[in-house]
C-alpha cells in the first residue's frame, strides 16, 4: 500500500500536459486481442490499471510493452486461459475482458471486476447485451461463464434499459465480429466510446454512429492494425488540475484538453466566475478570482462527469456560500466527504445532496483515499490546507492518474509517495 504525503500551503504554478483518457486506455486494451497483428498505442497513460490489463494480457499469451507513453501489444499468438484473480479485482474494466474473449474466442470466463467502490455497480445491461447476441450467461459465486454454440454470435438488435458507458463498450467488443448486424439502442455518448470505435474502425471494423445513441455494428471477420493509434486527452484528469489551478493557482496552463469534452464543467467554472482563457487545446487558468457558489448534477455525457464532482469540491470550498451537488450517476459517492470534515472542509451530505459551504480554515490530516476521485480532491484539500497531510492508500490515486508526482512537480508542488510495509 502506498500512501501520499503532502505538504499544506502550495500553490499551482507553470504548466501541466494532459496524458491519455484512462477510460480509453482501459477499453483499448482488451480490444486490442480482438487484431490480428500486433497493434500499437500512443498518448498511453503510465497508470496501475495500464500495468494490471498488461498483467491480464501476458496470462493470455499477449506480449505487452509500455514506455514513453507508447504500448506496443501482439494478440498473434493469443491463448485462451485463466485470468489472474488479483489483476482482475484491481480494476473495473477487466469486465471488457467479457466482450473481447466472447468476440475472439466465443466464450469467456471472467471473474466480477473490482474498481471504485462508489456505490452499487451492476452489470446487468452487459449481460442482456451478451444474452441477445446469442450467449449463454451463466454467473457463479466469482465468476461469469459466457459460451456460445458452434455458429458463434449473432447480430442483434438491443435497447439498454439504463445508459452505461461499461455496458455499450462490452456489447460493442462482442459485436465486432459477430455475425450480420447489431443495432444497439439508448447507448452511452462518452467521447471514449468514440475513441474505441475509431481504433476499431481504423482496423476494418464496421462501427457506425458511435458519439449519439444509437450505434450499428456491422459484424466482420478480421481486423487488422496499420497505424499507430493516439488516445485522446482525459477529461477527468483535465477538469481535475482546472479545478485546483482555480481553487490554489497562480497562473496554470493545462495543454492537451478537448475544450469541448469538457464543456459541462467549464460552464460550472464561468458560472462560478473562473476567468478562463481557452484555445484549440489548451486551458490557461490566472487564479484569484472571486467565486460565487453553484449547484452541480451529474448525468451521463454530455451532462456533469459523476467523475468530477469531487474534483470540483475544493474549488467550491473557496466559493462564496453554500454549493449543492446531486450525484444522480452514484448517490452513495461520498466516502471523501467524513475525511474532508476532519480537514476542516464545510461538507455535508444528506437525503441524496452533498452541500459545500466555504472553507477557509483547513488542516492537515491523516485522510484516507477509498477510491480514485476521493483520493485526488483530498490531494486538492491538502494543498490549501496548513500542515501536512498524509493520505493513505493512495494506489487508488496511482490507478489512474499519469505521472501524478512529476506532473505536480512542474507545477511548482512536491507531493511524496512512499510504500507503506505492512
Ligand atoms: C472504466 C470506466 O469507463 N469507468 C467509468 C464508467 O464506469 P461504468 O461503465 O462502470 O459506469 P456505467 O456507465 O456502466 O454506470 C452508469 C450507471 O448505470 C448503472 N448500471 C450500469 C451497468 C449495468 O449493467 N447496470 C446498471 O444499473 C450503474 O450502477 C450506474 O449507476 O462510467 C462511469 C459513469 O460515467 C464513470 O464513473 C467511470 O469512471
Ligand atoms: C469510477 C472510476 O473508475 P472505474 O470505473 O475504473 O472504477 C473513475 O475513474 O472515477
Amino acid at each position: 500500500m502506498k500512501k501520499m504525503i503532502v505538504k499544506g500551503g502550495q500553490t499551482l504554478a507553470g504548466e501541466v500536459t494532459i496524458g491519455g483518457a484512462k477510460n480509453s486506455t482501459v477499453a483499448l486494451i482488451p480490444a486490442a486481442i480482438l487484431a490480428d497483428t500486433p497493434v500499437k498505442f500512443d498518448s498511453v497513460p503510465d497508470i496501475l490499471d495500464v500495468h494490471n490489463l498488461m498483467l491480464i494480457l501476458k496470462s493470455l499469451n499477449v506480449t505487452s510493452k509500455f514506455g514513453h507513453g507508447e504500448l506496443e501489444i501482439d494478440p498473434t499468438k493469443i491463448k485462451e486461459a485463466a485470468l489472474p484473480g488479483n489483476a482482475i479485482r484491481s480494476l473495473r474494466a477487466s469486465y471488457y475482458f467479457m466482450g473481447a474473449l466472447l468476440g475472439r474466442f466465443g466464450q469467456a470466463t471472467v471473474g466480477f471486476p473490482g474498481g471504485d467502490n462508489i456505490g452499487p455497480r451492476p452489470i446487468d445491461q452487459h449481460i442482456k447485451g451478451f444474452k441477445a447476441l446469442g450467449a449463454r450467461v451463466e454467473e457463479g459465486e466469482n465468476e461469469v461463464h459466457i459460451t456460445t454454440g458452434p455458429e458463434g454470435l449473432k447480430g442483434a438488435r438491443i435497447f439498454f434499459d439504463l445508459v452505461s458507458v461499461g455496458a455499450t463498450i462490452n456489447v460493442l467488443l462482442a459485436a465486432v465480429r459477430a455475425k450480420g448486424t447489431t443495432i444497439m439502442e439508448n447507448v452511452a455518448r462518452e467521447p471514449e466510446i468514440i475513441d474505441l470505435a475509431t481504433f476499431l474502425n481504423n482496423m476494418g471494423a464496421h462501427i457506425r454512429g458511435a458519439g449519439t445513441d444509437v450505434i450499428r455494428i456491422q459484424g466482420v471477420d478480421r481486423l487488422e492494425a496499420r497505424n499507430t493509434h493516439t488516445i485522446i486527452p482525459d477529461r477527468i484528469e483535465a477538469g481535475t488540475y482546472l479545478s485546483f489551478a482555480a481553487a490554489n493557482g497562480k497562473g496554470v496552463l493545462v495543454k492537451n484538453v478537448i475544450p469541448e469534452h469538457l464543456d459541462p464543467f467549464i460552464a460550472k467554472l464561468v458560472e462560478m466566475g473562473v476567468n478562463l482563457e481557452i484555445d484549440e487545446d489548451q486551458i490557461y487558468v490566472p487564479g484569484g478570482d472571486f467565486l460565487a457558489p453553484i449547484t452541480v448534477k451529474t448525468s451521463p455525457f454530455p451532462g456533469f462527469a459523476t467523475d468530477l464532482q469531487q474534483p470540483i469540491t475544493p474549488l467550491l470550498m473557496r466559493a462564496h456560500g453554500k454549493s449543492t451537488i446531486i450525484d444522480t450517476l452514484y448517490p452513495e459517492r461520498i466516502k471523501h466527504i467524513p475525511e474532508m470534515k476532519r480537514m476542516g472542509g464545510k461538507i455535508e451530505s444528506k437525503d441524496g445532496v452533498i452541500t459545500v459551504g466555504n472553507s477557509p480554515k483547513l488542516t492537515g490530516a491523516v485522510v484516507n483515499a477509498s477510491e480514485i476521485r476521493a483520493g485526488v480532491s483530498l490531494l486538492g484539500l491538502a494543498l490549501m490546507a496548513e500542515g501536512t497531510t498524509v493520505i493513505e492508500h493512495a494506489d487508488h490515486i496511482l490507478r489512474g492518474y499519469d505521472r501524478i508526482v512529476e506532473k505536480f512537480r512542474n507545477l511548482s508542488v512536491n507531493l511524496e509517495v512512499v510504500t507503506e510495509t505492512v
